[in-house]
Order: structure tokens, then C-alpha cells, then sequence
């Protein structure tokens, strides 16, 4: 339902977003992250249609971004990182104001407003002004507002920015629930809201795509970790449904595996291998892979592609 393509961005010379491409299904919830500067922001600035790109378009159900900005932007709910809300307006004015501009009907605005409220827990706070609330109230009534009007394409900086534990616990829920009638873009430096909360990832550097992939796969990695000192690395290249070999040390290898292959009987052929050769095998383990050691090889030019096959020292590619 949205489609991304080419998509670039430059201020001046300097290019914060460089041809990316990528889409969403409808009920995926899609976790963007990458290090200060990556071009997250930009992006989703791009997405919503509150900046504009110089090169590429944004498609939302078929509609384009660049000829329809308004008309997506009714679509689609955005809470940016530095929420634009006016301090001096009380959070019911607030959100009544945003209500009108994102066009809800007079006959729809109280609900969708009543809904808000109770979905961000804000109704004690609806007569505060928002100059006098937390960091985290703030941040609910931001959430508030994207959320008002059931958009199709909910995009969320940060959601979590600022909230405490029970806060966080709270949003990460409401994200989820809303994410069953909405697509979800969140951006985050926080690697366990990706991993609570999304279906697939995709890690920014520099402005393009480094990695974009399930999570589900992500996990599932079809790498061995060898801990040996055979020295023979041809013969391991030669087992059925391994692909590569790399020394990572002297007597540490990662084995990658083909996709289709089953780990442990391959485990047990390379375990023999040695073990007959008069080698000895130390340890072999199928490789772990969480989100955080993925998200430092890629910021380490560490290569992986979407067969959960990684290469040191080369060129981070685009596995989508
Ligand atoms: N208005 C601007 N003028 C000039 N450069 C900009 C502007 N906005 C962003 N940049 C630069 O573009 C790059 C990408 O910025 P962006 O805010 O998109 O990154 P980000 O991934 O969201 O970072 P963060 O995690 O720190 O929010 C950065 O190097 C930033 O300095």
C-alpha cells in the first residue's frame, strides 16, 4: 500500500537521502533505524509530504505524493520529533485544532477526538495547558493527534522518546492496536521497541538502505560459528549447502549456510570433517544474531544480504 521509490534528498551538496526504495503492506509495522544523522527524519518528513524530495516519489495506494500531498496527509497521521504543538493551547483546543486541520467532519471530530483521548490516556490533562505538562504527556498528546482520524499510514519519530517504563509499555500496546487497521513507520534508536513491536526492519546509513529485512528472518540465522584448528577451508567450502568460509581468527571461522539448509546436519558433517582429520573441533554453535550485533556490523561496513550470509570489511549492501 505505500510504495517508496528513488527517493533523495540533499541539503546543499550534502545528500541525507539517497535513493531509496522500499514498500509497506498494510499492517506491517516497519522499525527505521540508523545512527544520529542517517537520514531517518528526512525521510519520513519526505513520507508525510511535509518536505519535499528532490528526486524519487511516494506512492499511497497508488496515490503520489507529489501531486496529492494534502489529500495523503489526510491519510496518514505524524508525529514528528519535535512535536509542533502550541504551548499555550489547552490539550482539548489542541487537538480539537488539529482535528480541523487534518479536515474530520463535524459529525466524525468528537469521536475520533474522544477516541484519542482514550487512547493515550490524556483525560486528565484535557484542560492543561500543554506548556505545563511532562515530557511524556507532551508526547501522548503528539500521539494524540497522529492517531486522530484512523489514518491508513501512521509514521511515528521516536514515540517513546521521553516516556517512563509504564508509559513506554502503554504506547508500545496502542502501536500495536492501531497497527491492525494502519501501517506503521517507527523510528527509533531503541532496538527493543524494533524488537517488541515491528515485522521487519530497516537500518539507514548514510542516507541509503544498509539492510532491510524481517524480523523473523533476521533471527533465524543460517551462520555456524566454528572454533577449530583445521586448517583445510576448502574442504568445509565443499560440504553440500555451504556457501562461505570466512576466517574471522586464527582458529575462529563463520560458516554460511544456504537458506534451504538444516543446521544441525550440516553441523555434524563439518564436526566430522575435523574431528577425522585429527584437528581439533573447540566449539560449534549456530550463530546468534540479535538486532543490536546486525545493527553494529552494518555500522561497521560489515556486508548482510538476505540470506543471513555476512562478509567483513566489504561494502554494506542493500538486501531488499
Ligand atoms: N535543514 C537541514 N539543513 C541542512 N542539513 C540538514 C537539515 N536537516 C537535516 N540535515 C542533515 O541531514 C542528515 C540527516 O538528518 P536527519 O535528521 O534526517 O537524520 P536522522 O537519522 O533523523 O538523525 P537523528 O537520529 O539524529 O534524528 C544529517 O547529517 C543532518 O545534519
Amino acid at each position: 500500500m505505500l510504495n517508496v521509490s528513488h527517493l533523495t534528498r540533499s541539503y546543499g551538496s550534502f545528500v541525507a537521502v539517497d535513493d531509496v526504495s522500499f514498500s509497506i503492506n498494510k499492517g506491517e509495522i516497519l522499525g527505521l533505524l540508523g545512527h544520529n544523522g542517517a537520514g531517518k527524519t528526512t525521510m519520513m518528513k519526505m513520507i508525510s509530504g511535509y518536505l519535499e524530495a528532490n528526486a524519487g516519489d511516494v506512492l499511497l495506494d497508488g496515490m503520489s505524493i507529489t501531486d496529492n500531498a494534502k489529500a495523503i496527509q489526510r491519510e496518514l497521521g505524524y508525529l514528528p520529533e519535535n512535536l509542533p504543538v502550541y504551548p499555550e493551547m489547552t490539550v482539548a483546543e489542541y487537538l480539537d485544532y488539529a482535528a480541523d486541520l487534518k479536515g474530520l467532519s463535524d459529525l466524525v471530530k468528537v469521536d475520533e477526538i474522544k477516541r484519542a483521548i482514550k487512547a493515550t490516556d490524556l483525560a486528565a490533562k484535557l484542560l492543561a495547558p500543554i506548556h505545563t505538562l511532562s515530557r511524556g504527556y507532551k508526547q501522548r498528546v503528539g500521539v494524540a493527534q497522529a492517531i486522530l482520524g484512523q489514518p491508513k499510514l501512521l509514521i511515528l519519530d521516536e514515540p517513546t522518546n521521553g516516556l517512563d517504563p509504564e508509559q513506554t509499555q502503554h504506547m508500545r500496546r496502542l502501536i500495536k492496536e492501531i497497527s491492525k487497521n494502519a501501517t506503521v513507520i517507527l523510528s527509533t534508536h531503541i532496538m527493543q521497541e524494533v524488537d517488541a513491536l515491528c515485522d521487519r526492519v530497516i537500518i539507514l546509513k548514510a542516507g541509503k538502505i544498509a539492510l532491510d529485512e524481517k524480523l523473523e528472518t533476521l533471527k533465524h540465522s543460517k551462520n555456524i560459528v566454528l572454533e577449530t584448528d583445521y586448517q583445510l577451508l576448502e574442504q568445509l567450502q565443499q560440504i553440500v549447502n555451504v556457501v562461505t568460509v570466512e576466517q574471522i581468527t586464527d582458529e575462529r571461522l563463520l560458516i554460511a549456510l544456504r537458506p534451504s539448509a538444516s543446521v544441525p546436519e550440516v553441523s555434524s558433517q563439518i564436526s566430522k570433517l575435523i574431528v577425522e582429520s585429527g584437528s581439533n573441533l573447540y566449539a560449534i554453535h549456530q550463530e546468534k544474531r540479535d538486532l543490536e550485533v546486525i545493527f553494529n556490523q552494518i555500522n561497521q561496513d560489515v556486508m548482510v544480504n538476505s540470506d543471513g550470509q555476512k562478509g567483513f570489511g566489504q561494502e554494506v549492501c542493500n538486501a531488499a
